[in-house]
């Protein structure tokens, strides 16, 4: 069904992921009960978030304290490790998913765990909000055989054309993008539904998704009618629990009612048009005003980082960091920078190609983030 979406072959089916991402404590039978759970509520695919630690974060990202009710560890690392599942464990989820015949598949927030996902063979790789303006890690999985799920949350317009580009150079046509706001929970007033109709009119090509962090489902509900044949939402069997997903997530009442709304949708045949007004969606779903403030038109056609993302984008954001040693005067390679999340943070990872060539006018020791103060004029 993905890559009929994909290739546009079917328009009136909408492909539903349960992003179980961290929601599962760490505990491989609540990830398995977690994924039997999004099966019964109607769900194509259940998604995690794979991350090899050191690949993804510097060493003072991942030794910066993590003082949350949502924490695991004293240190962000140290809660990160604590959720992180090891490649063993996925097999045995995945294999879990393939005998209840749901989707399998991850986030891949590092080239480390592209490759593992690679060797998993999963249906798609969904590439998170946090590296759409990773443009290295970009290219490198758009030259994949697998389809790419592309999320665009805490980003602009100008990273978005660049992903479209780098997909069209790769001859890569098996992708979707995905629009997304990278705030947890998105204010209803910031979830700018209408955008996905300006990306499916600037991106004629390319399927539309929705990666929602709202509360509730109506928003997701206008997203579908207005177009968006992807849809992704968090997924908890408990939204009181601690981790910073759950209250922004769906529970299995609230996935179950979107499921079944998409059947909805397609029973009435309000799928076979390709997109609705704000005023028909509106309509449909019977008006209320969070849904006029998500449909709300005046940011509609152009894309932001918006100030509800910023906490989300300084925490997960990447930026451009040395790999290894490099001294004043260096004159900076693409084999001299690596992307990661800092603290603190570089130069924003979708500068990488643009400081090739540009030279150190102090050292920067590996791991250590390039600012644009390192950098000679
Ligand atoms: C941008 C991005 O990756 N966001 C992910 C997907 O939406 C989130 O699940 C984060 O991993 C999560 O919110 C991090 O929470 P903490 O910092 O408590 O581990
Ligand atoms: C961050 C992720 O997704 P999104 O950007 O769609 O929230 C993810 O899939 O890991």
């Amino acid at each position: 069904m993905l890559l009929d979406i994909m290739k546009k072959n079917k328009c009136n089916e909408v492909y539903l992921i349960a992003e179980i991402g961290q929601n599962h404590q760490g505990c491989v039978e609540t990830a398995k009960k977690m994924i039997l759970t999004a099966k019964k509520a109607g769900c194509n695919c259940v998604k995690f978030q794979k991350s090899d630690l050191k690949a993804k974060f510097t060493r003072s990202a991942l030794d910066r304290r993590y003082i949350s009710d949502h924490s695991w560890g004293k240190t962000y690392g140290e809660h990160k490790e604590y959720l992180e599942f090891t490649k063993e464990q996925y097999r045995q989820l995945q294999a879990y998913s393939n005998e209840i015949e749901i989707d399998f598949t991850a986030s891949a927030m590092d080239e480390t765990s592209l490759d593992f996902l690679c060797d998993l063979k999963v249906p798609f790789i969904k590439i998170g909000s946090g590296d759409a303006n990773n443009f290295p890690l970009l290219t490198k999985a758009a030259k994949l055989s697998i389809p790419l799920v592309i999320s665009t949350g805490m980003q602009t317009m100008s990273t978005v054309d660049k992903i479209v580009e780098i997909m069209r150079q790769a001859g890569n046509n098996k992708y979707a993008l995905m629009h997304c706001v990278s705030a947890y929970p998105t204010p209803s007033n910031d979830c700018n539904i209408r955008l996905i109709a300006t990306l499916m009119r600037r991106f004629p090509n390319v399927t539309i998704g929705y990666s929602g962090h709202e509360l509730g489902v109506v928003i997701t509900q206008a997203a579908i009618l207005t177009g968006a044949r992807i849809i992704e939402r968090h997924f908890t069997l408990d939204k009181g629990q601690k981790g910073s997903d759950h209250r922004c997530s769906l529970d299995p009442d609230e996935m179950q009612t979107l499921a079944r709304s998409i059947d909805e949708f397609k029973s009435k045949d309000y799928l076979s048009i390709s997109t609705r007004s704000a005023t028909e969606v509106i309509s449909i779903l019977r008006g209320g005003h969070q849904l006029e403030q998500a449909l709300d038109e005046s940011n509609a056609n152009e894309k932001y980082i918006l100030d509800s993302e910023l906490p989300c984008r300084l925490k997960l954001g990447k930026s451009i960091v040395a790999s290894r040693n490099l001294p004043e005067g260096h004159i900076i390679q693409a084999a001299d920078i690596a992307i990661k999340v800092s603290e603190p943070p570089g130069i924003f990872a979708e500068k990488f190609f643009e400081i090739i060539d540009k030279q150190l006018k102090q050292r920067v020791n590996e791991d250590e983030p390039i600012t644009e103060h390192a950098l000679s004029i």
